[in-house]
């Protein structure tokens, strides 16, 4: 960096200041100063006036005048100057005639001259108070002294005009320096201004050199284009005079096979001609064989008038026999004029003959030349036939080489054919690569489509599933259903003993029950009652709702309860082979496999499990091992060792150990199965519908879903359970075997009657009595399980206790459950049996 002086403009030296009227003042002073304090400094300029000052006081001095004497000489008012010279000379002159007053003097010439002036004035003065009566000298004196006024007045003005001009120097010094320094700033601004512009500049040729260099780059590569591009045009332009030369070729043959057009359609015009003249001679034939008929049938007439001539021309005959003998004399003169004209070919004969010599004479010779010609022929034999094996040669060749040029053309043909469908392949194939572009546009768009309708379904499902939840929570998670069933043939059937009826007020319509017994009325209110004529199908409909929260994660447990023979296996299993008949397992256990396609669109992909095992006299049988017989006996080596011990972990799941857990796809498999569970049940099949069911049937269905798109799962359990029928020990009448399956059944019953009316009532402590069945479907009633019991009943009159009993405990579940306080129900406490252990 320059030092920051450097762009200060130099000083100005006095010297060097301009000549300006500023300046003129200073000038002057620099010239007075040079004259005293400068004795070195050659000063021509001024010699004049030193001595015309010098005149002044030689003048006075009596020295001689080298000039004119002096304008202001003796003048106390006016100013006059002095140089160096002519102080010291006055100096001198002073130490020459008063040596003797200053002798010091000498000794201070470098004092400052107006000291030493003063300090003369006071000698003077004291020399002159001292020796006033030297009268001589005192004029003299007198002079000296004025002219050292005059020296001293000029050199206080001298030095005042000094002190002033130092005064303005200083202060244009000042002021210059003012200026260099706002000269200064203004150059750093200048200069800082030129830097950045520097800085600009300098970006600006990178710039430009980053933009030639591209541009350098662009060029080369347009050259390099143009070239190509040259090239390519070269060939074209040697394509297009191929393509010329075959445009005029394939003109030639175009005019070619014009002529053969023109020539095949003149051709064409004469045969067209011809093929008309013929029909046109055709159609004349056809007019002339009618004139032939018509002239035939004339010259039949004609026939018969020549006949009629005949005898008229016989006539004539004779006439011509005249002319005949008149003819034969004529022949005579002629027979004469033969027999000259015989002697003249005698003559020419013998002419003949001497022509005839001359030719056998020439024949002989022909005969010769045709031996030599035959010599020549044998010489010849055998290039001949050489030349004829090449000529068929040749002829073989010609015949290859037009067949090859047929092939050729054959093949040029088809290479045109092979190049205009190529041409159009190309075409197809540009076209097809559009359709493409556009296909896969649709299909982008379609994607994004899809991909927002499935958000859109995921969201919709999910909002289903909600919804549908909490239409399941508002109509209860533990519904209780009544299902009458109609009377039997068995069942003792009369209009007196009828017991049940249903109210038909609009509050209880489809919801009420009334039992008769011994009289009096009892009414029951349900979520549903469905009438001795309700289908399967009526039901289900009702149920189907479950089934789907099943599919949606949730855990659902649809049981039967009810009497003996009320109707529990019709609900749950019904007849599995019969559209109408098939009960609620194998209705849902359809819905679920249908509703699990369905969701396979969605992205959902579901495994299903299903187990069923039996609860009797609280032991559990696996009737899904292929071990089972059709009797269950503890005693078999299979079944020992299996303990079906029931296991709830932390998610709630509940296991069943060496349960047998079969995966199934289809409703086929699951029929299959249920075939199995028959044989294997403690019931026979062939007794099946003959006797009550004296266990507990519990079908399982565990349902994993997993969506993979929205990485969804859910784990489900549909519990579908058709339980034993009840029965009062009191009635029953049982002893021994028959009496601990009874007490089993109402031990069972009875626990599970708690434990859902405890949660109906929404109770924290579930009272829990040591019930397999309880235990096994625990985790099924709680929480946000789903829970539907169906309670059974029986129109037949004897039955009417046993109803009643079911119904109750039944009503109270339900009332529980929609919020209808304990003390506003007219309900009695649950039957005592139920509590039997
Ligand atoms: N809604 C109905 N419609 C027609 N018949 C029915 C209906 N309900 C039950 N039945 C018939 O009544 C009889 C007894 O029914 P079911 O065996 O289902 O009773 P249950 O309650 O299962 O008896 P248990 O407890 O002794 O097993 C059967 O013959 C059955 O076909």
């Amino acid at each position: 960096m320059a030092p920051k002086n450097q762009n200060k403009p130099p000083l100005r030296t006095l010297s060097a200041l301009p000549s300006d009227s500023n300046y003129t003042a200073g000038e002057v002073s620099l010239e007075k100063r040079r004259r005293i304090g400068n004795p070195k400094i050659p000063s021509t300029a001024t010699g004049a006036r030193t001595r015309q000052a010098l005149a002044v006081v030689n003048e006075v001095a009596d020295v001689p005048p080298a000039s004119g004497p002096p304008s202001n000489a003796g003048s106390d008012g006016g100013i006059v100057e002095f140089s160096k010279e002519e102080v010291e000379a006055l100096l001198t002159e002073k130490l020459k005639t008063k040596n003797k007053y200053n002798t010091k003097i000498n000794g201070n010439t470098g004092m400052n001259v107006v000291v030493v002036l003063v300090i003369l004035l006071i000698k003077v003065l004291t020399v002159k108070l001292t020796e006033v009566a030297n009268s001589e000298k005192c004029d003299l004196m007198s002079d000296y002294i004025r002219r050292l006024k005059l020296c001293i007045k000029w050199f206080q003005q001298l030095e005042g005009n000094y002190f002033t001009e130092q005064a303005s120097l200083s202060g244009m010094l000042e002021s210059a320096e003012k200026k260099c320094n706002e000269m200064e700033v203004v150059m750093n601004v200048k200069e800082e201004e030129l830097n950045s512009i520097i800085m600009e500049l300098r970006k600006n040729i990178e710039a430009l050199q980053e933009k030639f260099a591209k541009e350098e780059a662009a060029k080369l590569e347009a050259v390099d284009a143009y070239n190509r591009e040259k090239h390519a045009r070269d060939t074209a332009e040697k394509l297009q005079v191929a393509l010329s030369e075959e445009l005029k070729r394939a003109q030639q043959d175009t005019a070619s096979a014009n002529q053969k057009i023109q020539s095949l359609s003149n051709t064409y015009k004469g045969l067209q001609e011809y093929n008309k003249n013929l029909q046109d001679y055709n159609s004349r034939l056809q007019k002339d064989l009618g004139t032939v008929n018509e002239t035939l049938k004339r010259v039949e007439t004609e026939k018969a008038a020549v006949v009629e001539n005949l005898s008229g021309l016989r006539g004539h005959y004779t006439s011509l026999q005249e002319q005949l003998t008149s003819s034969r004399a004529v022949q005579d003169e002629s027979v004469k004029q033969k027999e000259a004209l015989a002697s003249e070919v005698g003559f020419l004969r013998g002419d003949l003959q001497k022509m005839r010599d001359d030719r056998d004479q020439q024949s002989l010779q022909v005969q010769v030349l045709t031996d030599e010609v035959l010599k020549y022929k044998e010489c010849t034999g055998k290039s001949i036939a050489e030349l004829e094996g090449m000529a068929i040669k040749t002829n073989q060749l010609e015949e290859t080489c037009l067949s090859q040029c047929e092939q050729i053309k054959r093949l040029q043909q088809q290479l045109a054919f092979a190049e205009k469908k190529l041409e159009m392949s190309d075409m197809s194939a540009v076209r097809t690569k559009e359709e493409y572009e556009e296909q896969k546009n649709v299909i982008f768009d379609l994607q994004n489509r899809l991909a927002y309708a499935e958000t859109k379904i995921v969201e919709g499902e999910k909002l289903r599933k909600k919804l549908h939840n909490t239409i399941l929570e508002l109509k209860g998670n533990i519904r209780v259903f009544c299902r009458v069933r109609p009377l039997l043939s068995n069942d003792a059937v009369s209009a007196e003993t009828k017991v049940i009826s249903f109210p038909t007020s609009t509050e209880a319509q489809g919801r009420g029950i009334d039992m008769i017994q011994n009289g009096q009325k009892q009414s029951f209110t349900f979520d549903k009652v469905f009438m001795p004529e309700a289908s399967q199908e009526d039901v289900f409909v009702e149920i189907s709702q479950l089934v789907q929260s099943a599919l949606d994660g949730y855990k659902v447990c649809i049981f039967a309860y009810g009497q003996t023979g009320s109707g529990k296996t019709h609900t749950m299993v019904g007849k599995p082979d019969s559209d109408n008949q098939k009960g609620l397992i194998p209705r849902s256990l359809e819905q679920v496999f249908e509703t699990r396609q369905s969701l396979q669109n969605q992205g959902w992909n579901y495994k299903m499990q299903v187990s069923m095992l039996e609860i009797y006299n609280e032991t559990i049988r696996d009737l899904l091992s292929t071990s089972n017989s059709s009797s269950f006996d503890a005693s078999r080596p299979e079944h020992v060792g299996k303990q079906y011990a029931i296991k709830h972990d932390v998610n709630g799941n509940t296991h069943v150990s060496d349960l047998t857990i079969v995966d199934v796809h289809c409703y086929s498999q699951v029929s299959k199965l249920f075939g199995l569970a028959a044989e294997s049940r403690s019931v026979g099949k062939t007794q099946m519908n003959q006797q009550s069911s004296r266990s507990h049937f519990v079908f399982t269905l565990r349902i994993s879903g997993v969506n993979e798109s929205t990485e969804q799962q859910v784990q489900g359990v549909l519990n579908l359970i058709d339980l034993a029928g009840s029965e009062r020990l009191s009635k029953s009448g049982a002893t021994g075997d028959r009496l601990k399956e009874t007490q089993a059944i109402n031990k069972s019953l009875s626990s599970l009657s708690d434990v859902i009316f405890a949660l109906a009532k929404k109770e924290e402590h579930v009272p829990f009595r040591n019930s397999k069945l309880t235990y096994l479907l625990q985790p099924c009633l709680g929480g946000n399980s789903k829970t539907l019991m169906f309670v059974n009943v029986s129109p037949d009159p004897p039955s009417v206790g046993e109803s009643l009993c079911s119904l109750r405990f039944a009503a109270r579940v339900n009332a529980c459950e929609i919020g209808i306080p304990r003390r506003q129900t007219s309900l009695r406490p649950i039957d005592s049996r139920l509590s039997i252990g």
